[in-house]
């Protein structure tokens, strides 16, 4: 069978499904091999609608009936769809690859909750998934097999760009670097727009001057062979403007501020995914 025809469930038909649904039917996959459960009306409708892809009545039917099942509702609702699923599932030999991006929601903790071990690949996305420009890390658990591990980066891949990682605990760094990433790029852009209204600027023009910008240096960091690092000295002209930016980021400890914001994300990841486990 092509990849194109691989039947793959969404559980969960919200803002990470769609993002993938679009990404993969873009690629060229068959519509009519991809299914949502979606509980809410609208959001069922519009998929069906928009993208000629089939809703199904329950998870249960979900499981028993495709090779791909990707969880994507909310952390807390974990439990009571694996719940709603593992009956069916334990009474029939199906054997789908799980992926599930719910953020916080460990192998064990889904295992547990459906009451057997499963083949999981967890993915952490991040927003920009929304428009193929996502980064996302991939952890795979010993049941999946090469070919399935294959598949699961080719569905993610609909999203923008994946990386494996070597240990399941390595997803709460990506969850704090990249899942939790577009926010501190953004807050970075709110900054600077704001001080460029404060300085005189139209509104407008401070906006489309920051984004732009932002999108340039990730751009240019993107293409090119050499460092973030190399690529600023190359803007940092001996005496000049950046020069004495930079100096004053780095006299107001920008570095350690970086690294404590990411790494209290970090253990925040960690503790959720705490929390999570404890939940019957
Ligand atoms: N939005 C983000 O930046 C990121 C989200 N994630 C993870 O992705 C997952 C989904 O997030 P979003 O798509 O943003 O959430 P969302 O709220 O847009 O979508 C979740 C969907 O699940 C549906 N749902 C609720 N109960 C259900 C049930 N029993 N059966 C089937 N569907 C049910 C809801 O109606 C909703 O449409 C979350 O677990 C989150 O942790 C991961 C990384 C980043
Ligand atoms: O803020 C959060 O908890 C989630 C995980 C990554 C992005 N959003």
């Amino acid at each position: 069978m092509t990849t194109s025809r691989i039947r793959i469930a969404f559980i969960g038909g919200g803002n990470i499904a769609r993002s993938l649904i679009a990404g993969l039917i873009a690629d060229g996959h068959e519509p009519n091999a991809l299914y949502v459960v979606e509980p809410d009306d609208t959001k069922r409708g519009q998929l069906v609608t928009q993208f000629g892809i089939i809703a199904l009545e329950t998870s249960a039917d979900a499981v028993t009936s495709v090779e791909v099942v990707a969880l994507c509702v909310k952390p807390l609702i974990a439990p009571v769809i694996c719940r709603e699923f593992a009956p069916a599932l334990l009474a029939t030999n199906a054997q789908p690859l799980f992926i599930s991006v719910m953020a916080g929601v460990t192998e064990a903790s889904i295992d547990r909750w459906i009451g057997r071990p499963v083949a999981l690949v967890r993915a952490m996305p991040n927003t920009p998934s929304m428009i193929q420009s996502g980064a996302i890390g991939l952890h795979a658990n010993s049941l999946v097999n090469h070919y399935q591990r294959n598949l699961a980066e080719e569905i993610l891949r609909a999203g923008g760009l994946t990386r494996w990682v070597e240990n399941e605990v390595d997803i709460d760094t990506v969850t704090a670097l990249s899942g939790s990433g577009p926010a501190y790029f953004l807050l970075l852009m709110e900054a600077l727009e704001q001080v460029g209204i404060a300085h005189g600027l139209a509104p407008e023009t401070a906006r489309l001057l920051t984004i732009q910008t932002a999108l340039g240096a990730a751009r240019m960091a993107f293409e090119s062979d050499e460092s973030p690092q190399q690529l600023r000295a190359r803007v940092t002209s001996p005496g000049g403007t950046t020069e004495r930016a930079i100096g004053v980021f780095e006299a107001g400890g920008l570095m350690l501020l970086v690294s404590e914001a990411v790494t209290a994300a970090r253990v925040r990841a960690a503790e959720l995914s705490q929390i999570l486990a404890e939940v019957d």
